[in-house]
This record gives C-alpha cells, sequence and structure tokens, in this order.
C-alpha cells in the first residue's frame, strides 16, 4: 500500500503541479485550505481533479478582483463589461491576462494537467449564459454581496415585497431561497429570485437608502460557492462596506434544528444602524434559551468591546470547528436555513444569545518585514510528537496555540485542524486551531517552515521549529513571539545576561539546520546541540531529524525536515483539571484565563494587536472571563462533555472528573475479578451474546428471571415503572424510605462470566454513549445536565459516580457538620445496611454511599424534578451481586427529545424539618412539585 502523503506533502505537490501558472504561491495555499474545507478534507477531489478544482477557484478569486465597472452615462457599457468580467480570468502574477485564460482553460479543457471541468467552471458557464440581467450572476439562494453591501439597489428586483411581509418572513424558513423582506424586490414564493432581500420598511424611490435594515434569506451549501471570492468578501467586505453585523441568533425552530445538528445556526445580517432600531427590537421576540436577565449578566462585561464593531458573531456549537470556521461555514455553506431577523442591535442580540466568537472585519495590514529578515512562512501548526512519542512521554501530550502574524497577510484560510489527517495524529493530540500565515517568497515554494506554539493541558508551553531542507535560511519570528519567549526564555533558564537574543537562538536553529541539509539523515535520530559562542546564555537543545511519514513519490525535498523541539518550556500554570481542547481557539485561550494562568495572559497579550489581520483572535480577547470548556471528562468518558455556558464555566466548581467510582478510604468492596463465582455469574455456560441465551443465563435470571434490557439494550419498562413508582431517596441528608434491595436490581454481565464484552447484558459498564452537556439552568438551579441527541425509553444515560465512601468515614471527614455543599452531591447506596430508624447516626458503620463533591462525573450536576423526571435511577450490579456495592444507573423514563435538561427525582420531601440537609427551593415546575405541597417522605 503506498503509504499516505503529509497534508504538507499534498500541498508541496499541489504547488508544484501549478507552478507553471505562476500562481502566487500563498494564493494557491489559501484556495487549496479552503477547498479542502469544502471537500471535508477530502484531498481525493481535487487531486483527481488534477487541480482544476483548484485552479478554478484561484480564478474565480482573480476574476472577483477585477474593478467593477459602474455603468454610468458616459460609459454605458460599462454593465456589459462587468458581467462579462465573469468570464475573464484576471492574470496571476506576473502573467499575462491573455497567458492566464490561456493556461486556465487550458488545464480545464484537459490539455494540461487538469482534465474536467469543475463545478465551478460549469457555474461560471452557466452565468456567462444566464439572461442579461446581471443580478442573474447569482444562483438561488447564493449571497449576492453587492446586496448585501448595500450597493445594489432593490428597485432591480424583479418584484417588490410589501412592507409588512417583514413578520411573516422571519418566521419563514425556505430551503435554498431568499426571502423577501419589504424591499428584497423579491416574491418569497418565486424560484426565480437572485439574491438576498431588504425587508426594512421602505419609502417608495429610497430603497437604495434604506438597504439592509432586514435581511432574511436562506442559503444552501454550494461547494463550490466556497472557492469564490464571495466566500471571504461575504464576510469582509459586507461588514466593511457597508457597516453589516452579522451574527446569529436563535431560531423560531429551535428544536428542529437542535434536533438535527445538535445546535442552532442561524446568522442575522443587520446594518449598524443605531438606536432608532431599538424600537422594532422588541416587536421580533427570539427564541429564548436563557433568561434575559441572565444573558445580559453573561456578556455585559464584553459589550464594550463589541459595541462599536462590525463582524461577525457566531453562536451555538460549531461541530468543533473553530469559530472562524463555524462563522463562514454558517454565513456561506450551512446547508439548513440562516434567518436573518430585524432589526438588529447589539442589545437585542445579546438579550438573546450568548456568543461563541466574534469576528471582526478585516483590518489594514502592515507589510513591513523586519530589515534583516524576509518573512518566508509563519506556520503555527500542529506539529508535535508522533504517536509513539507521546505515548513514551504520557501527559506530554501538547496542544497548539496559534499565532497571526501581525506582519504578514493571512492567505489562507484559517482552519479547524481537529481531524486534519496531517496534523492531528493518532494518539489524540488536540490542536486548538491552526492558522497558516504565508508571504510569497520568490516563487518558491516553501511548505516546510513551521512555528509551533504549543502549550499542554498542565500548562506546558513549547515553541518548536520545523523546517524542510529546500528553505532559505532566512526565517523571521513575530516580534511579538519573540518578547514572550525571550521573556519565557529569561525566566526559565534564569538568563540574566541582558543582551540574551531570542531570535538568535532561533538563527542559531537555522543554521543548524543549514548544516544538517548537506547530511541528510534516514532513520530519526537526536542530538544535542549546544548553542552557539554569540548565543551563550541559552542552554542546550535537542534536535530532532526524522523522516516524514511515508511518500508515495519520493521526493528529497518532501522526505525529510527538521524538528527542534524543548526551545523553551514553561512552568505548569494552568490547573490540571481543566483541559484546554479545542473546539475553539478562542475558547480554550480563554479557559485558560479563567484561572488567572499568567501563561495565558502573555498569550492573549501576544494574540492581540491591532495589526492583527483578519483575525477573531485580537478582537475575542478583549472580552473577559469567557470560555467554554469541550470536554470536562478531559477524555475519561468515551464521550466529550462539553459545558454550554462559556461565560459561566469559570463559576464551575473544582472537581476531579472520573468515570468510574473509587475507593479512596477504607470502603471495603469485594470485588474478585476473573474469578468464577458460583452465584450471579454465568461462567462457565455462557459464551458470546448472554442476550441470546433461553432461558437467560444466570445473571439474567438474577433480574427477575429474565434480562434486564431488550435487544437493543434498552431497560425493560416492567423495570423502569417498578423503580419509577418508588419513593426512596438516594439524596444523603434526606430520608431514606424502604432499602432497594426489595425491588430487583439489574445483574449484568462481567470479567467474571463467560461471555464476550459485546454481550447484550453489559450496558452500564460500557460507560456514557449519549451525548450530553452540562449546562447554566436558566431556572436557577445551578448547572444542569441536558442531553443532545433524542433518547429512547429506557436508555442509559449515566451513572452517579462519585468517591465510595463508608458512612462512618462521610461522618468523620465531615465532623465538623457536613457543608451543604457536600451534602447536595452525596448519593447513599443503602442496600443492605439500611436500619429502621432513619437518623444518620444509626446507620450501619460500613453502609455506603458515593461522594461526589470532590470526585465524580457529568451525574454530579443532574438536578431534580419532582414526579416526572425523565431519569429513574435503577441499582445495577456489575461487579458483585451482594447487593451491598452497585451502580446507581439512570435510565430514561421516557423519550426525551434533545436539548431537554434530563432530571431524576431526588425522592426528597420538601419541608421536612427533620432531614439534616438545607433544602433548596424547588424550581423543578414539574405539576407535581412536592416543595408547594409539603409533602414528606413516607418511612417505611
Ligand atoms: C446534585 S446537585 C445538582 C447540580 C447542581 N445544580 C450544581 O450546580 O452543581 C444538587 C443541587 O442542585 C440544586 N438543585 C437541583 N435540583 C433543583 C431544583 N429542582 N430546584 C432548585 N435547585 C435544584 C440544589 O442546589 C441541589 O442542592
Amino acid at each position: 500500500m503506498a503509504p499516505k502523503l503529509t497534508k504538507a506533502a499534498r500541498t508541496e505537490k499541489a504547488c508544484r503541479a501549478l507552478r507553471d501558472l505562476r500562481f502566487p504561491v500563498d494564493m494557491i495555499r489559501a484556495k487549496l485550505e479552503e477547498l479542502l474545507r469544502v471537500h471535508r478534507k477530502n484531498w481525493k477531489d481535487i487531486e483527481d481533479s488534477n487541480y482544476s478544482l483548484l485552479i478554478d477557484a484561484i480564478l474565480s478569486a482573480e476574476e472577483e478582483k477585477q474593478p467593477e465597472k459602474v455603468p454610468t452615462a458616459a460609459d454605458p457599457e460599462a454593465k456589459q463589461v462587468k458581467r462579462s468580467s465573469k468570464g475573464t480570468l484576471s492574470p496571476p502574477q506576473g502573467t499575462s491576462g491573455h497567458e492566464a485564460r490561456h493556461v486556465g482553460s487550458r488545464y480545464r479543457k484537459g490539455e494540461g494537467k487538469a482534465s474536467s471541468p469543475s463545478p465551478l467552471k460549469r457555474k461560471r458557464d452557466h452565468k456567462a449564459e444566464a439572461s442579461s440581467d446581471s443580478d442573474g450572476d447569482l444562483l438561488p439562494g447564493e449571497l449576492d454581496l453587492e446586496e448585501v453591501s448595500g450597493k445594489r439597489s432593490c428597485t432591480r428586483k424583479k418584484k417588490v415585497a410589501s412592507s409588512s411581509s417583514s413578520k411573516k418572513v422571519s418566521g419563514a424558513r425556505r430551503k435554498d431561497k431568499i426571502l423577501p423582506g419589504p424591499c428584497s424586490g423579491l416574491d418569497a414564493e418565486s424560484e426565480d429570485y437572485k439574491s438576498p432581500t431588504v425587508s426594512k420598511p421602505t419609502n417608495q424611490g429610497s430603497a437604495r437608502d434604506e438597504d439592509t435594515k432586514i435581511r432574511l434569506y436562506t442559503r444552501r451549501k454550494k461547494a463550490a460557492s466556497l472557492s469564490s471570492p464571495q466566500y471571504h468578501e461575504k464576510v469582509k467586505g459586507s461588514c466593511q462596506k457597508t457597516e453589516v453585523k452579522v451574527g446569529a441568533i436563535s431560531r423560531p425552530d429551535h428544536r428542529e434544528i437542535v434536533a438535527r445538528g445538535g445546535w442552532e445556526t442561524q446568522v442575522k445580517i443587520v446594518p449598524n444602524s443605531g438606536s432608532d432600531d431599538d424600537s422594532e427590537d422588541a416587536e421580533t421576540p427570539l427564541i429564548r434559551r436563557r433568561t434575559k436577565r441572565q444573558r445580559r449578566e453573561d456578556v455585559a462585561d464584553i459589550l464594550p468591546a463589541w459595541e462599536n464593531e462590525t463582524g461577525l458573531i457566531c453562536y451555538g456549537n460549531p461541530l468543533n470547528l473553530s469559530p472562524m470556521d463555524y462563522a463562514l461555514d454558517m454565513y456561506l455553506n450551512d446547508p439548513r436555513d440562516m434567518v436573518m431577523e430585524s432589526p438588529y442591535t447589539i442589545n437585542n442580540h445579546l438579550q438573546d444569545d450568548i456568543p461563541l466568537a466574534f469576528i471582526p472585519p478585516a483590518r489594514e495590514i502592515d507589510h513591513t518585514p523586519a530589515d534583516e529578515v524576509k518573512v518566508l512562512e509563519y506556520k503555527f501548526s500542529g506539529v508535535t510528537e508522533t504517536a509513539k512519542e507521546v505515548a513514551d512521554n504520557p501527559g506530554d501530550s501538547m496542544k497548539l496555540l496559534e499565532y497571526t502574524s501581525p506582519d504578514a497577510e493571512i492567505t489562507g484560510a484559517v482552519q479547524s485542524s481537529i481531524n486534519d489527517e496531517a496534523l492531528v495524529s493518532e494518539d489524540g493530540l488536540n490542536f486548538i486551531d491552526q492558522k497558516v500565515v504565508s508571504v510569497e517568497d520568490e516563487g518558491h515554494c516553501c511548505i516546510a517552515e513551521e512555528y509551533c506554539v504549543a502549550s499542554s493541558s498542565i500548562g506546558e508551553m513549547r515553541l518548536s521549529l520545523v523546517r524542510g531542507p529546500s528553505l532559505p535560511s532566512t526565517i523571521c519570528v513575530p516580534n511579538e513571539v519573540i518578547k514572550v519567549m525571550e521573556d519565557e526564555c529569561k525566566k526559565s533558564y534564569k538568563i540574566t545576561d541582558p543582551s540574551f537574543s531570542f531570535l538568535k537562538l532561533m538563527n542559531d536553529f537555522c543554521n543548524l539546520v543549514c548544516l544538517m541539509d548537506s547530511t541528510m539523515i534516514d532513520a530519526p535520530t537526536s542530538s544535542t546541540f549546544h548553542p552557539s559562542d554569540s548565543n551563550p546564555s541559552a542552554s542546550s537543545y535537542k534536535a530532532t531529524v526524522f523522516c516524514a511519514p511515508g511518500n508515495d513519490a519520493p521526493d528529497p525535498c518532501l522526505i525529510a525536515s527538521f524538528r527542534f523541539h524543548n526551545l523553551i518550556e514553561v512552568t505548569p500554570q494552568v490547573p490540571k483539571h481543566i483541559k484546554l481542547v479545542g473546539f475553539g481557539f478562542l475558547q480554550s485561550i480563554k479557559g485558560i484565563e479563567f484561572v488567572g494562568s499568567k501563561t495565558n495572559k502573555m498569550i492573549s497579550k501576544l494574540l492581540e494587536g491591532p495589526k492583527c489581520s483578519r483575525s477573531f483572535i485580537g478582537q475575542a480577547t478583549q472580552r473577559k472571563g469567557y470560555g467554554y470548556l469541550d470536554d470536562i471528562s478531559k477524555g475519561e468518558e468515551k464521550m466529550e462533555i462539553s459545558v454550554l455556558e462559556g461565560s459561566r464555566a469559570k463559576d464551575l466548581k473544582r472537581f476531579n472528573y472520573i468515570a468510574q467510582n473509587m475507593v479512596l478510604g477504607e470502603a471495603n468492596i469485594e470485588v474478585k475479578l476473573g474469578v468464577p463465582s458460583s452465584k450471579g455469574c454465568c461462567y462457565p455456560e455462557c459464551v458470546g451474546d448472554c442476550q441470546t441465551t433461553n432461558p437467560p443465563c444466570k445473571c439474567g435470571q438474577l433480574n427477575g428471571g429474565e434480562f434486564a434490557y431488550t435487544q437493543s439494550g434498552l431497560v425493560k419498562e416492567q423495570l423502569l415503572r417498578e423503580w419509577s413508582s418508588r419513593k426512596d431517596t438516594t439524596f444523603y441528608g434526606h430520608y431514606l424510605s424502604r432499602p432497594h434491595m426489595e425491588s430487583n436490581f439489574i445483574k449484568e454481565c462481567w470479567y467474571s462470566c463467560g461471555c464476550l464484552k459485546k454481550c447484550g447484558n453489559r450496558i452500564v459498564q460500557r460507560g456514557i454513549t449519549r451525548k450530553l452537556q452540562v449546562f447554566w439552568t436558566p431556572e436557577g438551579k445551578g448547572w444542569g445536565v441536558q442531553t443532545l441527541e433524542s433518547l429512547p425509553k429506557g436508555a442509559f444515560v449515566c451513572e452517579y459516580v462519585g468517591a465510595i465512601l463508608t458512612m462512618s468515614e462521610l461522618h468523620r471527614q465531615g465532623s465538623k457538620g457536613i457543608t451543604d455543599e457536600k451534602n447536595a452531591h452525596i448519593v447513599l447506596l443503602d442496600a443492605g445496611r439500611y436500619i429502621s430508624e432513619p437518623v444518620l447516626k444509626d446507620y450501619g458503620k460500613e453502609a455506603l454511599c458515593l461522594d461526589a463533591s470532590e470526585y465524580g462525573n457529568v451525574a454530579r450536576f443532574i438536578n431534580h424534578r419532582c414526579g416526572d423526571a425523565n431519569l429513574v435511577g435503577i441499582p445495577v450490579e456489575v461487579e458483585t451481586a451482594s447487593h451491598q456495592y452497585y451502580h446507581l444507573a439512570f435510565f430514561t423514563t421516557r423519550e426525551v427529545d434533545a436539548m431537554e435538561e434530563l432530571t431524576r427525582d431526588y425522592g426528597i420531601g420538601f419541608n421536612d424539618h427533620r432531614h439534616t440537609a438545607k433544602q433548596f427551593q424547588c424550581l423543578c415546575s414539574s405539576p407535581f412539585c412536592r416543595d408547594s405541597q409539603k409533602d414528606l417522605i413516607v418511612i417505611d
């Protein structure tokens, strides 16, 4: 099998293939990134087309750069010129227009390396054939930038919708259609609309002036359109040219979207039109997932940063895309509707949702590289250790921090490097994000020069340099990086020499690379070098020469590259329990920030900067207290468990996530691994899947004579009913009713059984398999848990996990009284130890409880609901059938919709003065709420 090419190698290949066309390298790379994104990182599409897709994308971009000729009286042909420009190819740098056209068409015709016409070409051809009305340039559902930017007059539209339609359309959602607003000039029902609409109530004849008050449209994904310059211009151009604000809002059919995609993904485009919008804001109530108060509170501190900004604001969970990716994806490619509602101001916006990212418009770029060094390429990419290296150094997993050079224009699209074949290694390293910043260097295609600034989950920072052998030796590190690294060097290595220069250190590396160029080594090796005399204060460092993973077309230039690491290691400053994994760079960075990490402050500083080129980072870091945790389980669970409200994440009390119960103290649990016992075990009768045995195996028979689970792994109805109807409480501090043992426990097969792990009688022990999320409840219950997917009745959700303590241990720990905080996280396993007198001191000393206050899993966030909770706790015995120790597993009592909060009935009697724990006022809003009824728990 041909070895898989790295992304870098494939990029290089693409650059080479297009070399003859003399496109700027940075443009090739940028377009390639876009295409990869469109094609879901599938190189095959691009390569199989002999890069014609890529060529088309570049040519398209070039076309769009052609200045548009506005028709005037003096130049009546201008419009015609514009139309024809759609079919015209602008020359790449250094290429005449004729030449470029020739080359482009040659490629498309298959005379060159490329063969088949790309979709883009077909689209262009189609457009060229379109009617003489230049508005026809847009395909249905395609966003007309001019329209958005207010340049295009509404009067050019075929029909004019009435102003009263604004409400109608704001609720409407039509795929592939641009829905009309009052000034849209389009009929919502018409199939031949051509552009987004404007729905601001308009005075006759002033459509153009009044443009863009409301735009309501939908869009369907078009892969090829991503290649178009519109792709960028829509965000950048529209925001800049007409001060359009772009943001996402909750959509009216919130649930539907959530059910489909897990997240709401709407984009709202509005003009930066000032306070006159306010009155109308109130007329357009949006779906509210959170209370207004809550939202204001959450974003109050970021308001100032946004008030005068225009840009792209995105919400919702972007399926692990970076904020920029997500926003662009939503804006241009989301197959779902994008509804713009009106009117929009930052204020009503904030009332309705919490943004995840803000992408400011492009800024002017300062292209002044340092005198003595020439910028070749900055690439802060996920180059870290190989899987093996990481395996050898557990805990050393590195995460990438990205840096946008202020000195160079970002020419590559920002891309999420998650799942990027070249950048994410199998070891599960999480790269936060990546940006490619490159500046062409005399036509050379430089692919292998990379700086990698990474931080580990425990706060280490590392700067690495990777460099290919074919590159010139001059490099430039952004000044901000140099400054921070210099400071860090001085601090970490206790360098006192004021003349210490980080740049020199870097140059030493480069020189070493040059030296090593001539001695290419086949196998990975490493050697330690000592810094040159010119840099006496730096400590020694290590360089590793390694062969890039196999290339099917070996090329000396591609085979070897060099990696230097251990340049800088910064003392860990981030608490271990915060895992910085990556929905987005921004969130992760802020994740560090809430714990006040000095490192992060430096990084933030590093990322800021007025010259930051088209980067959301500079703006985003202005927001305070904003964060997002992707996985509170820190990888302990098979499924990531995210936290929705980033701004509240700082309030997430510190606890250690464990996926399985653990004994911390003296609790004695008799579990004999792998020892077949005569009781409660189906060894040796069972092989394979016990569920297929009839009559049930021994374990199965312990579940009241039959398996507790259906063939599809759901708890059977009868058990659900039985346990839902019980009035037990497991909530510490409240009186218990009957001991659990009277009802049927579930007994699962286990290691000691003869069956396989895939046996259908093993459900709870497999852990969480559903998508769960911790979120801040708007009702005031604190954190809660919601499901991100719809769940069938009887589905296992999670078990209550904590530290296993004996009651006597618990009491010893809380000799001065157990705090309410702790109380709230203790669950009693009363089996076999319950003493009828429900006073704590009388508990069997060895009775076990689970304390999730310090060590726990997601279940510690599940809130209470009286009577009709959608979860029920059922004791499940896995390791032993002794009823002494069991797992308290939560199953759904009914079908549960995606985004529904998961609740369980703690079984507590509110207003019962006898219990020891401080009661909370129940906010469950269940019709069966016992709080108002002042029910007491019946003690048997
Ligand atoms: C096991 S914790 C649940 C997670 C908790 N909400 C948090 O933020 O960590 C139990 C605590 O949550 C709160 N809680 C749970 N259900 C509630 C409800 N129905 N009404 C009000 N507060 C509730 C109470 O403060 C209770 O002591």
